[in-house]
């Protein structure tokens, strides 16, 4: 399957106000609300919409959109999704509205996670940071996410995603107690990472900007605000990310980011990953422990 990008993500909030605040005051990205629920629609960038904040009964990560480039693309993803027997649903008119893209189709993945592959998303510019902030998106879609995998799917999580989907192994490390695996399907070093875990959620997603100042301007919104640092700056030995991160207000964390390296798929070399990092991150180790 020729996922080019993960294009957007989607989030459950019994807090809609508060994440008007946080994206606003925090992150500096545009909000506009969503008509078809209630909630609201994160701008980033050239997209019309990258983050989907939906009202309801509890928080947590909604679904993962994977962008395909064309009609074609998605029509030979669906065949091999149901030739490998996965319950696949299509979007139908209301629901390509609501995802302002040309067609959709859900899934899951075997640990129950909701993805999304779609083609054709709105582009509609204009986008204006209320803080300056200039993120990195483009060909490399929206961030990256981490999903926690409830240990006996991890593998067959992990098959599904190299497999089924088509994404790239970037490492194979294992960080404290979790055995995680970075994956990518464009040069960013990874969209999705897997980490065996004692149950199925999402970590954090990463958002990554322009300019080390946006990082720094970012952490003094965030500190300003009260929001929680759950991470200390720092910067990752893998994709040499210089990041901190914060709770969201649907409960998780947010990475906020700056200069990681790219991947180069005909030069890239799977490793098995020591771990650490260059310097900072402190909190991170015990991430796993605190949630349990
Ligand atoms: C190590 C690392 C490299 C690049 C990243 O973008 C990134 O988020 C991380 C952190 C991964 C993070 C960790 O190191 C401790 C154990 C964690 C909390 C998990 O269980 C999932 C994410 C893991
Ligand atoms: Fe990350």
């Amino acid at each position: 399957m020729k996922i080019r990008s993960v294009g957007y993500v989607g989030v459950n909030a019994t807090d809609i106000g508060a994440w008007r605040e946080y994206a606003e005051g925090v992150l500096g990205v545009q909000v506009q609300s969503d008509s078809a629920d209630d909630g609201l629609l994160l701008k980033v960038d050239d997209y019309q919409w990258r983050i989907a904040v939906h009202e309801a009964q509890t928080d947590g990560l909604a679904y993962i959109g994977l962008e395909l480039a064309n009609a074609r693309d998605f029509d030979t993803a669906l065949e091999e999704l149901r030739e490998a027997g996965v319950t696949v649903r299509v979007g139908d008119d209301e629901e390509l509205k609501t995802r302002s893209v040309r067609r959709l189709a859900a899934f899951q993945d075997p640990a129950g996670n909701n993805l999304e592959i779609y083609y054709g998303p709105t582009i509609d510019y204009n986008f204006i940071s209320p803080h300056g902030v200039r993120f990195v998106t483009g060909e490399m879609g929206f961030g990256h996410a981490v999903l926690m995998i409830e240990a006996d799917k991890y593998e067959q999580c992990h098959d599904f995603y190299v497999q089924q989907l088509g994404f790239r192994v970037s490492e194979y490390t294992t960080l404290g107690p979790a055995e995680v695996c970075f994956l990518h399907c464009n040069r960013r070093h990874h969209s999705i990472a897997l980490a065996r875990a004692p149950v199925t959620a999402c970590q954090h997603i990463m958002l990554e900007v322009e300019e080390l100042d946006m990082v720094g301007q970012g952490l003094d919104r965030a500190q300003d605000t009260g929001v929680p640092i759950t991470t200390s700056l720092g910067r990752h030995r893998n994709d040499n990310m210089l990041s901190f991160y914060m709770r969201n207000p649907s409960g998780f964390d947010l990475e906020f980011g700056w200069d990681a390296l790219q991947v180069d798929d005909d030069t890239w070399v799977v490793s098995d990953w020591e771990g650490g990092d260059v310097w900072g991150h402190r909190g991170l180790e015990s991430l796993l422990d605190d949630e349990k």
